[in-house]
């Protein structure tokens, strides 16, 4: 069951459902939110991530982007409220971007990208034992997106752009600890929600995503930083900038995008 899916012409998002079926499937992400589409939920409390005592393990490169790496055997970090009926444990974050000059963000707010978007990635321990079940259950992933806009330099995320040289290539990994992801989040936790899956294979339709309406701002010059990464491993001949690791928006299929307020 190795790797046998990228983002390139061959084995890209277009042709990811000859391997995974589940890509037509009816609750797909991401999606394309329509502000005036969306359904204000006067019941939907505040989103309240709670990262105060998170322990951040490592940083690696797992050939389709970079990702942090969090110790999920207890709740000390976990977010909760919103849509979500338990807490969700923190299990990683990553990124997905695009190639210079061209957004990459997953989600698309009326037809406009961004130029990346970040996912910090929960699981519900209280009703699986574990990410994997969790991953392949209705109500067993909550992934909190977040948009990333060019602009000044972003004050913390220097913290990871320094690490990035360490993970070139895939398959490498290196430790990165007292890394709070509290420090990547906008000031307005107003988001949107709605039921959709993972963006990558295995394509499981089982997340339920939160999408905060503020972006943060990071520099042209650190972003550039997250294109040095390469998807292939350092012993392979082809090399691959890192780099439009997004799938493309997808059916909506009769879905309701609620929003907080
Ligand atoms: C939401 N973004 S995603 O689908 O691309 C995504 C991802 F890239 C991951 F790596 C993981 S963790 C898999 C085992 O570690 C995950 F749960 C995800 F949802
Ligand atoms: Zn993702």
């Amino acid at each position: 069951t190795g790797c046998n899916w990228g983002y390139g012409k061959e084995d890209g998002p277009s042709v990811w459902h000859k391997n995974y079926p589940i890509a037509l499937g009816k609750r797909q992400s991401p999606v394309d939110i329509i502000p005036d589409e969306t359904v204000r939920d006067f019941s939907l409390g505040p989103i309240v991530p709670d990262y105060d005592r998170c322990t951040s393990v490592n940083i690696s490169n797992n050939g389709h982007s970079v990702v942090v790496e969090f110790v999920d055997c207890d709740d000390r970090s976990v977010i909760r409220g919103g849509p979500l009926d338990n807490p969700y444990r923190l299990k990683q974050f990553h990124f997905h971007w695009g190639g210079k000059g061209h957004d990459g963000s997953e989600h698309t707010v009326g037809g406009v990208g961004y130029t990346s978007e970040l996912h910090l990635v929960h699981w519900n321990a209280i009703k699986y034992r574990s990410f994997r079940e969790a991953s392949k259950s209705s109500d067993g992933l909550a992934v909190l997106g977040i948009f990333l806009e060019t602009g000044d330099d972003h004050r913390w995320l220097h913290v990871i752009t320094d690490a990035l040289y360490m993970v070139k290539y895939k398959g490498s990994v290196t430790d990165f600890k007292d890394f709070n992801p509290r420090c990547l989040l906008p000031s307005s936790l107003h988001y949107w929600t709605y039921l959709g899956s993972l963006t990558t294979p295995p394509l499981y339709e089982s997340v339920t995503w939160i999408l905060l309406k503020e972006p943060i701002t990071v520099s042209e010059r650190q972003l550039a930083m997250f294109r040095m990464l390469q998807f292939n491993a350092e012993e392979e001949d082809e090399r691959m900038r890192m780099e439009n690791n997004f799938r493309p928006p997808q059916p909506l299929e009769g879905r309701t995008v609620l929003s907080s307020n």
